[in-house]
């Protein structure tokens, strides 16, 4: 069977424990998109990898300068053409898509980033150089992703306990992560090759998973996974204008 399943409104793939506006969407793309993703990301000569100690990754179509300008040019179709049509078709509330608030209506960044076994990504936020959406596309494997709120809480029943939350992505699934939990929660993949514990009480999205069968048993090992990162750079700039114009 290779199919994607499409919402008719993006509302039902909210991930409701998170503090708002996390949507989760499993199937998003099919097999054969996935396989031919993985075949396009794992033949692209060494030097477009960026090594990092932990993981490595791609920008496409560039990697932001210094000032998180971005160097105006369109994905590559091989990555878009599987991806975006499709996210910018799903309604969210009463709006056309989860991009059409964004400065050009649509994503016009991807880093790609790979997990082997054991790798991961620390806490960290996004930061403003790109409006604050993130559409996460998992191929592979499963993946764990660890949330938890910038500001520690001092109120309530555990002053000074940090509240987080587990969003476990399955190969093929869609994340998007904008409003409150872009803008005031930091996110990371822990380096772990085995993730356990994984159950309705731990996992935010465990209604939402398209299959649980396979961590049905509370534990499930990694395989290499790469996640595509897309997002809407709000700086952008022509060649001809950072060279001064060209025209004569
Ligand atoms: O791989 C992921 O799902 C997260 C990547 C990430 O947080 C990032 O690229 O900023
Ligand atoms: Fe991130």
């Amino acid at each position: 069977m290779d199919h994607c399943y499409l919402p008719a409104n993006f509302q039902e793939t909210l991930i409701s424990p998170l503090p708002a506006s996390g949507y989760y969407l499993p199937n998003f793309i099919t097999e054969n998109e996935e396989a031919y993703l993985l075949q396009k990301i794992n033949s692209a000569p060494l030097p477009s990898w960026k090594n990092l100690s932990h993981r490595r990754l791609q920008a496409h179509p560039s990697p932001l300068s210094p000032s998180n300008t971005l160097l105006a040019a369109p994905l590559p179709s091989w990555l878009s053409v599987p991806v975006v049509p499709r996210l910018l078709s799903i309604p969210v509330d009463s709006k056309d898509s989860v991009f059409c608030t964004s400065p050009h209506g649509a994503p016009n960044h991807c880093l790609i980033n790979e997990y082997l076994p054991g790798q991961g990504i620390h806490a960290h936020e996004d930061g403003d150089a790109y409006h604050p959406v993130v559409a996460t596309v998992s191929l592979g494997s499963h993946i764990v992703l660890d949330i938890k709120p910038k500001k520690i809480d001092t109120t309530g029943e555990n002053p000074g306990k940090v509240q987080g939350w587990r969003v476990l992505q399955e190969p093929r699934s869609l994340l998007i992560t904008t409003g409150e939990l872009y803008t005031d929660c930091l996110h990371g993949i822990s380096e772990m090759k085995i993730d356990d514990d994984l159950g309705e009480n731990t996992i935010a999205n465990w209604n939402l998973l398209g299959d649980r069968a396979p961590f049905a048993g509370g534990q499930a090992a990694r395989e290499a996974r790469i996640s595509l990162t897309f997002r809407d750079v709000i700086r952008v700039k022509k060649l001809g204008k950072a060279f001064g114009g060209l025209k004569r």
